[in-house]
């Protein structure tokens, strides 16, 4: 049996969500729209012989705040029931994007180890089983609530319900020739502190559920782009650094808005040209995660 796998997880930018809560956490997600990046992350995973360790680091150095991948080693362990004494696991994810930035690093962190650790203990896991597990971790660390979903399939996904990758149902915009996806960070923003908080849910709510209904109605790339930036606005998450740089990419794209959630702004456009200083430039991804 291989003791070493690896897969590629798409990253996530979110546009414009609604949270929908239930006490089922398979069942609890949100609603809303966003784009995968071709930039994402690569976890590496390994089993060897020994007593129990489970070593995890970011860019091969130990990262003490990774709380999700802890969680979503210890729901494997329970589901399956493993006992890994006689084992030590090393499970390394590198990515080139900051983390607590809005990219949804944390869920691909947890979809790296339920598509990798699994398999390497000839666990016999389906793609959707994978992704629930993924599901799990984050809705039990309040680190995202409609990532998982988004980043398994690829694309420019709208959530059209909640919940698990077995229970979400998604549709997608379209995407008829390269995209490129532009993007600036000048901060961190801890998703927990907003998604838990009862005045941003009833303004991340409120406005949500009409922007999702607006989408369905007229599907596309720019509409997708404004009703994010309206999202910004009305939910008054942006900042004003963001919205100064979101301005400049305006004008230089086919629209601009703030990554939901992170310090981040986000443009999409058919060439990677900004006068925006150190982007991280890439493409929207339309394959998600191949599943072999
Ligand atoms: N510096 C870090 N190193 C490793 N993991 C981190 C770090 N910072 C955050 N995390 C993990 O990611 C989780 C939440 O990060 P957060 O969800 O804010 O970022 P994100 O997933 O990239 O963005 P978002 O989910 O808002 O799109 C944290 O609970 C932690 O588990
Ligand atoms: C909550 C969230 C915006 C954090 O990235 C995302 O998980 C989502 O769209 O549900």
């Amino acid at each position: 049996m291989k003791n070493e796998l690896s897969v590629f997880v798409p990253s996530h930018i979110t546009g414009f969500f609604e949270i929908i809560q239930n006490s089922n956490p398979l069942l609890k997600g949100s609603k809303g729209a966003g784009i995968t990046l071709d930039e994402g992350v690569v976890t590496n995973t390994k089993i060897k012989d020994g007593n129990g360790n489970i070593i995890i680091n970011v860019n091969n150095k130990e990262d003490s705040l990774n709380t999700i991948s802890k969680k979503t080693v210890k729901i494997i362990l329970d589901r399956y029931n493993v006992n890994i004494q006689d084992y030590d696991i090393y499970i390394n994810h590198d990515s080139k994007l900051p983390i607590g930035a809005g990219f949804g690093t944390s869920a691909a962190f947890a979809l790296g180890i339920s598509f990798t650790l699994p398999k390497l203990m000839g666990i016999n896991i389906s793609f959707k089983e994978a992704g629930e597990i993924a599901h799990l971790a984050e809705i039990s660390q309040s680190s995202g609530l409609g990532d998982v979903i988004s980043e398994m399939f690829g694309g420019c996904v709208i959530r059209l319900n909640e919940g698990s990758p077995v229970k979400g149902i998604i549709d997608k915009i379209p995407i008829t020739k390269p995209i490129y996806v532009i993007t600036k960070t000048i901060g961190l923003l801890e998703t927990k502190d907003i998604i838990e908080n009862p005045i941003h849910q009833k303004h991340i709510n409120q406005s949500g559920s009409i922007l999702l209904n607006r989408l369905i109605n007229n599907p596309s790339i720019s509409n997708f782009m404004k009703l994010s930036r309206k999202f910004a606005n009305d939910t008054q998450l942006i900042s004003k650094e963001i919205a100064e740089i979101i301005n400049i990419l305006d004008e230089e794209t086919l629209g601009a808005s703030m990554a939901m959630l992170g310090n981040t702004a986000f443009a999409l456009s058919y060439s990677p040209d900004t006068t925006i200083d150190n982007p991280i430039i890439t493409k929207i991804n339309t394959k998600g995660i191949e599943y072999k």
